[in-house]
């Protein structure tokens, strides 16, 4: 990939740990630490250059992404034509039906070599009109098969005809899965329903899905308008309490990279327990992956997964083709955006579906727009600042060209997307209760001819290709010609003529601005307020404390004493108070259930960080130096002493003994255990 850094690692899915460690900021990173560090080290671009895709003010929390990786372990073996890695909000995942289904027609049409080296191995059906490659995901290696016509000496992608892929082994991992969900952890709809443990299916198609019916969660008829950040709750805490069943996940044969829960997808009414129905009659499902972002396709990997799940419920025949929606592509009718998906022998599952170009936008970044702190997705945030175009191109990114965006279009239904990078700025789902504030398209980026065997060169001459010197020439062929030099940031001085003591003074004032933004955004929280009450009264007690320390006659005064006792109880139970209500409002309620989260996580990464025997082990040794040297300080300074407290120096051995006999313990333990 021209100016992606090159991926190290031997395997795609090494590949895709190095991306995900090393070079994430690609993806996303919020920066917040580095403009802190600035205002020391003044702004200079060069910092504000890493920058995220996934996320604002390029991305949306909806952002999905594909990285073409020309070269893998699998293609080098004639396996595979081309490698891919996705990502998204979260991270990268292992695979993902929509995406590929874009791919084939991109794959196809492309001639640039660099991208696509194998571009001219790929096998056209003269007598079938189709292509076939073999793309190599994270999961494994899948068949894609793509409508293509020739026109002149090229083959191009047909846009009439679906793409279909073949998935990698899919299968139902665990059925009829009773969770408790434990009392705290209970949402409205469920406390309405009476119920205290929901039952899910987990299958895999690439990746693993906890399948849920809407009735289980105490929703009903979702595919009729549901209110998305009540299903976001429910789900969040389906897929946290379905993820520490790891058993679940393992014993499948697979490398552990892949042993995650990677989504939930609610199904509408009847599926897995009456079947799926059939092409007309097909399934709605809303799927929540990754950081709990909304596929606005009805999700490949997942259609692949629910197949999987259907045959082994004995509930759909050999050859039984199913039609699966997302809530966006349900709600627009027509058939263009659903997937058709059915068992294609043992193991594996077909799965169908359309893809359109849009267009292609290279990253930009503004230096005057800077980084942007992240949004909370509370729904009074404000809107997300939006995308200044600028005429100086990020050098590293400016050639990701083919971070191409797709979106679904057809004459009866032109409002959803199933492509690789959803266009445009989607408001996020909390905007509103149901799919009339879900995104509309970009007439600007539509085609509204209908598409003709005529136009098919044309549709895949939108693909826009960034040329060498493109930094010199920002425009490209197919954009619009004259990018505006840079648009001001609202209230900044004009650049031209501008002196540098003001134009500094204005960056300044900037910067300012921004980190008092920022603080305010971190020291509002709830979590945070609560934390700086916390140290108030520390702060309280000690001094009352050090008060009382240094005026022994206070010790004896009852009215002092009993007005300190008054005070401290009276500031605690109003803080008591005050945080019972708060708990009580939709957002406390909101904000128990995070920290519960967070908290899981914390407890997450300290077991795979900290508590590594590596980690641990030096984290013992360092105590074990600690405590030796306090022990040897103690002993220096009070060498001289007549005579030393036998108390202490038999707790201190004691002490000192007791623990070094835990850690023996513990590390033949886990010799044992592991070895
Ligand atoms: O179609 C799919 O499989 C993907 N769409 C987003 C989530 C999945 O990765």
């Amino acid at each position: 990939m021209r100016g992606y850094p090159k991926l190290e690692g031997k395997t795609l899915l090494e590949k895709r740990s190095y991306a995900r460690d090393k070079i994430d900021d690609i993806r996303q990173r919020y920066v917040l630490n580095q403009r802190s560090v600035l205002l020391f080290k003044w702004t200079s671009q060069t910092e504000v250059k890493k920058c995220r895709l996934m996320r604002e003010p390029r991305g949306h929390k909806e952002m999905y992404g594909a990285i073409i990786v020309p070269e893998t372990e699998r293609t080098l073996s004639g396996e595979a034509d081309v490698g891919v890695l996705f990502c998204h909000n979260e991270g990268y995942s292992t695979m993902c039906g929509h995406a590929t289904i874009a791919l084939g027609r991109f794959l196809v049409d492309t001639e640039d070599e660099d991208i696509f080296p194998r571009r001219k191995q790929v096998r056209f059906d003269e007598a079938k009109r189709e292509c076939h490659l073999r793309l190599h995901a994270p999961c494994g290696v899948v068949d894609v098969t793509v409508p293509s016509v020739r026109k002149g000496n090229r083959v191009v992608s047909d846009p009439e005809r679906a793409v279909r892929f073949i998935s990698v082994r899919s299968f139902a991992a665990a059925t009829n899965l009773r969770i408790a969900v434990p009392e705290e952890l209970r949402w409205p709809e469920l406390r309405r329903a009476g119920k205290e443990s929901v039952l899910v299916d987990v299958a895999y198609g690439g990746a693993f899905y906890a399948i849920v019916d809407e009735k289980e969660l105490g929703f009903e008829r979702i595919k009729e308008g549901v209110d998305l950040r009540r299903l976001d709750t429910a789900t969040a805490i389906v897929k946290e309490l379905v993820g520490e069943r790891k058993e679940v996940f393992r014993g499948h044969g697979l490398d552990s990279d892949l042993e995650y829960l990677y989504g939930v997808i609610v199904v509408d009414e009847g599926e897995g327990w009456v079947g799926l129905g059939g092409l007309d009659d097909g399934r709605v499902g809303v799927c929540f992956f990754a950081d709990q972002q909304i596929d606005r396709s009805p999700t490949g990997s997942g259609v692949s997964a629910r197949v999987a799940l259907a045959r082994a419920k004995g509930l759909l025949g050999e050859g039984e083709r199913v039609r699966f929606d997302s809530l966006l592509s349900a709600g627009a009718g027509g058939s263009a955006g659903a997937f058709v998906g059915s068992a294609a022998g043992e193991d594996r599952v077909l799965v169908e579906g359309r893809a359109f170009y849009t267009g292609a936008f290279p990253p930009y970044i503004n230096p005057r727009l800077g980084p942007v702190p992240p949004i909370s997705t509370s729904p009074s945030s404000s809107p997300a600042p939006s995308f200044l175009p600028s005429s100086l191109v990020l050098d590293q990114l400016s050639s990701l060209h083919h971070v191409v965006r797709f979106r679904c279009r057809s004459e009866r239904s032109p409002s959803f997307s199933t492509g690789i990078v959803f266009p445009h700025r989607l408001p996020p789902p909390w905007q509103g209760p149901n799919l009339v504030n879900q995104p509309h398209p970009d007439p600007a980026l539509l085609t509204t001819e209908p598409p003709t065997a005529d136009n098919i060169a044309e549709d895949a001459a939108k693909l826009n290709v960034v040329a060498p010197d493109f930094k010199q020439h920002p425009a490209t062929t197919t954009s619009v010609q004259d990018i505006p030099a840079d648009i001001p940031t609202p209230g900044a001085p004009s650049g031209a003529g501008e002196g540098r003591p003001r134009r500094y003074l204005h960056e300044a004032e900037q910067e300012g601005f921004y980190l008092w933004n920022t603080a305010k955004h971190y020291i509002l929280q709830p979590a945070v307020a609560g934390g700086l009450l916390g140290l108030l009264n520390l702060g309280l007690i000690g001094g009352a404390a050090y008060t009382y320390y240094t005026k022994p006659h206070l010790r004896r005064d009852a009215r002092a004493i009993a007005s300190s006792v008054a005070a401290a109880l009276t500031l605690l139970s109003a803080e008591g108070y005050a945080a019972e209500k708060y708990r009580e409002t939709p957002r406390g309620q909101r904000e128990a259930e995070k920290a519960k989260k967070e908290g899981a996580a914390l407890y997450r990464y300290a077991r795979e960080h900290i508590l590594r025997p590596g980690v641990l082990g030096g984290l013992l040794g360092v105590l074990n130096a600690g405590i030796i040297g306090a022990v040897g300080y103690f002993s220096y300074i009070n060498w001289d002493r007549p005579h030393w407290d036998r108390r202490i120096v038999s707790a201190v051995t004691a002490g000192i003994l007791t623990l070094w006999t835990g850690e023996g313990y513990l590390a033949e333990k886990y010799r044992v255990t592991h070895h």
